[in-house]
């Protein structure tokens, strides 16, 4: 069977566009002679919609977006992401739900069974469970060799494998159940954000599903970046045995026509069943003590490399989600171009090259902005890497500024000693200029925060804080350096300036300053940080596995005590298994220590 995996970039809310954009796929699919094209998860509304679902009228027009699509849609059955009403008057009001489209008509609604409500998602807050008989979900299809019998899922239907997620299973398995009543294909309609190391994951984990049940499956997934999500894209097709017979592409739109054979059941009303033990018994689910970090992208330990240790491949998947996150919430936000500060340290740089990357080096504008501390090597460094990168450039000194809101200050602060405000007036100094230059040339400023600084509290607020989006406010120190290393590799020269990446790194908000005169080393910060944050993991956990003490239990609590920083902090681009932010949720205001 000719099946087109139409791998698109929604965006959230825009229906008129993505009902466009629907309908530029379904005429290529056509053309290439699908006999069937399948598009993402909500792809009609773009995926994660949050609270535009709790508004009527966004509904009303997803609604009307789907019956004027199955009315273009004759000769090619076509199925398709939106959100239905719950005719039920009990539960939630909304289903996630797929369409098949065939003939000009909606032929039949297919809802979603497993809600992720954890770490970024929270479908529980808008959609009711679907399906209690598993035969809803199911839908004939005829191609050129004769009739299928498909099985419709919607993402974390399919996330739900005993072998490899290990922690928390649910307790329907609809995917099983879609088997036993002899579906011969499984079709998953997705919106499954990129996270380091997770697509090896997903094609372990489909693969070991098609093998269960002997059935091909077709994945399809969104790809772009809407807020602080990335969707990879990296649609594919597994056969019955496992293997991987076609991928789409990754961090790009594709329109992926592939081949799937489709065997028969030989005796297609045998159920295939539950495994005996299936679900497990409560007993045997992990102890309570286990919840933390339990799925919170799924398990961080299968998928992810120790933070001191990265593949090439690893680094220019970050890389690649990283330009196309950049890009998309710059574009889909309504900007065309970019401003930010460069002090020649490396997280800056690293953010610049993303920029010049995402947009082309002319709609970048960087801005050195030296103080009285600044070393020469600094501001050098700073003009080397826009003229590497080829990106606008502009000088403005902070003396003045700075000296200006001492003496304004010096009345109040008479008697006083210098101490940190001073030195967060230099940080308060360039967000003022740089915000100005925001409102005035129209360039969205991006913050170059780091995961490791954020953790810890390591930056001013409204000060090198200020702007419209954390690029790397996801990415530890250690793999703001490997991606640079990255950067220059790809590009077979010096792009990045050796010295940004070989310096010590400071702040120079005061003479000889270092990072490391409040932080540990960042190798030590970073492993620290992963095992907190992303492994869930408790002080205890952290110092048996070697971690000095004293260091861990400082760590900890400036992590803790930092979350009011972080609640005020740009959002960021999500590329670890737990990013700050809309999946993390920490009171500021508690007293809890681990
Ligand atoms: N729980 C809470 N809820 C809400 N607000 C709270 C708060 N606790 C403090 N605050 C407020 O926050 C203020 C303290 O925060 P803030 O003004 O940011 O200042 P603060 O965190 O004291 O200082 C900034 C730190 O970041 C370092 N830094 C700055 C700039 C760049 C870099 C770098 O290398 O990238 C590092 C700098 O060396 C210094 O250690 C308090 O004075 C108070 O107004
Ligand atoms: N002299 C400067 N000129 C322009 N921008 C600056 C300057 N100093 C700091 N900034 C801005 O503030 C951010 C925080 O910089 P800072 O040097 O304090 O810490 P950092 O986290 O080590 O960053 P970087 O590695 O980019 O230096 C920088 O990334 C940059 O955007
Ligand atoms: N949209 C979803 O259901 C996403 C959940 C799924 N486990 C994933 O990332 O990929």
């Amino acid at each position: 069977m000719r099946i087109a995996l139409c791998q698109i970039n929604p965006t959230v809310g825009d229906i008129a566009g993505n009902l466009t954009k629907h309908l530029e796929f379904i005429a290529a699919a056509r053309k290439a002679g699908a006999e069937l094209a399948v598009f993402p998860e909500l792809s009609l509304l773009g995926y994660p919609p949050k609270d535009l679902l709790l508004k009527r009228s966004f509904v009303d027009d997803s609604l009307a977006a789907l019956e004027e699509l199955a009315g273009q849609t004759r000769g090619l059955d076509v199925i398709v992401g939106y959100a239905d009403r719950n005719a039920n008057p009990v539960g939630r009001p909304l289903h996630n739900a797929v369409a098949l489209l065939r003939d000009g008509q909606v032929a039949s609604r297919h809802f979603k069974t497993l809600l992720p409500t954890y770490d970024v998602f929270d479908e529980s807050r808008y959609f009711e469970p679907g399906r209690r008989d598993e035969r809803e979900n199911l839908v004939e299809v005829t191609s050129a060799e004769g009739r299928h019998i498909i099985g419709m899922s919607i993402c974390e239907d399919l996330w739900n494998d005993e072998q490899l997620i290990a922690r928390r299973l649910y307790h329907e398995n609809p995917i099983a159940d879609l088997m036993s009543v002899g579906a011969e294909l499984l079709v998953n309609a997705s919106a499954s954000p990129f996270v380091l190391g997770k697509h090896a994951f997903r094609l372990e984990l489909f693969a070991a599903q098609a093998r269960r049940f002997g059935k091909p499956i077709v994945y399809v997934n969104q790809v772009g970046g809407n807020d602080e999500l990335v969707f990879d894209g990296n649609s594919v097709v597994i056969d019955g045995s496992g293997k991987l017979i076609a991928t789409g592409k990754a961090f790009g739109e594709d329109l992926l026509i592939a081949e799937v054979g489709i065997p028969k059941l030989l005796k297609p009303t045998e159920p295939i069943g539950m495994p005996a033990d299936y679900p497990p018994p409560l007993s045997a689910m992990p102890a309570a003590s286990a919840y933390a970090g339990e799925r919170t992208d799924m398990r961080a330990d299968r998928m992810l490399s120790a933070p001191d240790s990265y593949e090439e491949a690893d680094l220019e998947a970050v890389f690649k989600a990283l330009v196309l996150g950049l890009r998309d919430y710059v574009h889909k936000t309504g900007f065309k171009s970019v401003v930010l500060g460069l002090s020649g340290g490396i997280d800056s740089a690293l953010t610049a090259a993303l920029a010049a990357e995402a947009f082309g080096p002319e709609k970048v504008v960087g801005v050195a902005m030296p103080s009285k501390f600044s070393s020469d090597h600094s501001i050098g460094d700073a003009r080397d890497l826009a003229k590497n990168l080829g990106l606008n450039f502009h000088t403005i000194p902070i003396k003045d500024v700075h000296a200006a809101f001492e003496s304004t200050l010096a009345g109040v602060f008479k008697g006083l000693a210098p101490d940190v405000t001073e030195e967060n007036l230099q940080a308060r100094s360039r967000g003022v200029i740089l915000m100005a230059i925001s409102n005035k040339l129209n360039h969205l400023l991006l913050t170059t925060g780091n995961k490791s600084e954020l953790a810890v509290g390591y930056c001013t607020l409204y000060g090198d804080m200020c702007g419209g989006l954390a690029v790397i406010s996801d990415v530890p120190k250690t793999l703001v350096w490997e991606l640079s290393r990255y950067y220059n590799r790809s590009k077979g020269r010096e792009m990045i300036p050796q010295s940004s990446i070989d310096k010590v790194p400071s702040a120079e908000l005061r003479p000889n300053q270092t990072d490391q005169d409040s932080l540990p080393p960042y190798e030590v910060l970073d492993g620290i940080l992963f095992r907190y944050v992303e492994e869930e993991k408790g002080p205890r956990q952290i110092i048996a596995e070697g971690f000095d003490e004293a260091t861990v239990n400082r760590m900890i609590r400036l992590i803790d005590r930092s979350e009011y920083k972080r609640r005020q902090a740009a959002p960021g681009l999500k590329v670890t298994s737990r990013a700050f932010g809309f999946g993390r949720r920490m009171p500021i205001a508690q007293r809890y220590s681990p």
